[in-house]
């Protein structure tokens, strides 16, 4: 389903999110952390990158989900964790109206909270981010994409298909 807030697109590439998260990881390498929490889905694979980068073994998840495809729903929190994240590194992949965050926020109100994305509203609640996209932008990740033929240029435009 589709949702008409958001008018651009904007395409990562695995390279594309495997490079970001390494030069997200160059701002976080000095400090210390006791594990990561990632928030799920979408913050497991840059949490799964950056542990890899600063040698954390550590991982533990907030299980929660707001969107179905394009639509905001209710926030659903499956599982949360034990402490309130002080000197935990919190990993989501994307922050956008910021409801996500100001959930996780509340419930670990002393992690260093860092997404690899960031749209302006829901900017002020991570600690860090690596790249700002624009609020009308529906980010693709490469793990909702697949390959798929693309019709020659000329056919497309002498003989479209419906
Ligand atoms: O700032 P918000 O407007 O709250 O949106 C950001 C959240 O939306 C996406 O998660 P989603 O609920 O789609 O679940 P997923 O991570 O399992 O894809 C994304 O991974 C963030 O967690
Ligand atoms: N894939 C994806 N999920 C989202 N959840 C909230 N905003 C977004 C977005 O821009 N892209
Ligand atoms: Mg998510």
């Amino acid at each position: 389903m589709t949702d008409n807030r958001y008018q651009h697109h904007f395409t990562v590439s695995w390279d594309q999110l495997h490079r970001d998260v390494r030069s997200l990881c160059h701002q976080l390498v000095e400090r210390d952390f006791k594990g990561i929490v990632a928030i799920t889905r979408g913050g497991l694979i840059p949490a799964a990158l950056i542990a890899r980068e600063l040698d954390i073994r550590l991982i533990d998840t907030v299980c929660i989900k707001s969107y179905d495809e394009q639509a905001q729903g209710k926030l659903d929190v499956m599982k949360g964790v034990d402490h309130d994240g002080d000197g935990w590194l919190l990993v989501d992949d994307l922050v956008d109206t910021g409801k996500t965050a100001r959930a996780v926020r509340e419930m670990l109100p002393k992690a260093h909270f860092v997404t690899v994305y960031a749209k302006p509203e829901g900017r002020p609640l991570v600690d860090q981010y690596l790249t700002e996209v624009a609020q009308d932008c529906w980010i693709e990740f490469p793990w909702d994409l697949g390959h798929a033929y693309v019709e020659p240029l000329v056919n497309q435009i002498r003989s479209p298909k419906s």
